[in-house]
């Protein structure tokens, strides 16, 4: 399993953001659901190391996070839910800059063909700034995955961008998850449907749901994933 997280607990002051959750994730697409301030973006954070645990422990590929950070650094790609940009570089000169930074072997062909996985094409002489939401969208994403990790954490990947770069974002998704494992955060049902192998859906912190599609849907006969959704986290 390249993810592995046990009895993980995140505490701001009194408030348990996280509250004690296990699981495991391998490769493929694992939906990671739950309302405004459940506590998925915190799992994220800890899981990219950048904020530590209250207790508990998480490894990303047999790493852990608080003691070999550099490791795990390494094997991860991340697109935060601010999706924070460098706004003054070129979008090319953006995707260098964090190619040095992985030191990704033939780089120039590298970024080339993410420029054209990830759609960036008639926009990447652009500076960031200058760029649309969906499009700065695309710039995070192609940075996450440039070096080519073996673990995705994508918060919120698809937010701002029009149906018809949903489409195009989604099909990216799916495909590296046939090998990579993948954590994403998304509000939208339809997302999960269409790119997720499986769900972990959280409530105040805590796990009240961890299944395949399939599965939630034979243990729920006759809800749709939405009115799953509502009746496990509305209370
Ligand atoms: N740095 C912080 N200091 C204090 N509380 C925090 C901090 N970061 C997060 N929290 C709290 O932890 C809880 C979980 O927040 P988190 O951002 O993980 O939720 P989320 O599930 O990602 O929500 P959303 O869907 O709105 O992005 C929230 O109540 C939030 O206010």
């Amino acid at each position: 399993m390249s993810i592995r997280v046990e009895a993980l607990t995140k505490v701001y002051g009194t408030q348990h953001a996280v509250d004690n959750i296990s699981f495991t994730a391998g490769p493929g697409v694992l939906g990671f659901l739950g309302p405004n301030g459940a506590g998925k973006s915190t799992t994220m954070k800890i899981l990219t190391c950048f904020v530590p645990q209250t207790s508990g422990a998480a490894s990303v590929c047999g790493f852990d996070v608080s003691t070999q950070s550099l490791e795990v650094r390494r094997r991860i790609g991340y697109l935060p839910e601010s999706n924070p940009l460098y706004l003054d570089m070129y979008v090319k000169e953006s995707l260098g800059f964090v190619a040095g930074v992985h030191q990704v072997p033939d780089a120039a062909k590298r970024i080339k063909d993410i420029i054209e996985q990830t759609g960036l094409g008639p926009e990447q002489h652009k500076k960031i700034g200058q760029l649309s939401k969906g499009y700065k969208q695309r710039v995070g994403l192609a940075q996450a995955i440039l070096h080519d990790p073996e673990v995705l954490i994508l918060d919120e990947p698809t937010s701002g961008l029009d149906p018809n770069q949903l489409i195009g974002i989604r099909q990216l998704i799916r495909d590296l998850g046939r090998s990579k494992t993948i954590v994403l955060s998304t509000h939208i049902m339809q997302e999960v449907e269409a790119v997720c192998d499986r769900a972990i859906i959280i409530n105040k912190g805590k796990i009240v749901a961890d299944d395949t599609l399939a599965g939630l849907t034979s243990a729920n006969p006759g809800r749709t994933l939405e009115q799953i959704f509502i009746n496990l986290t509305n209370f």
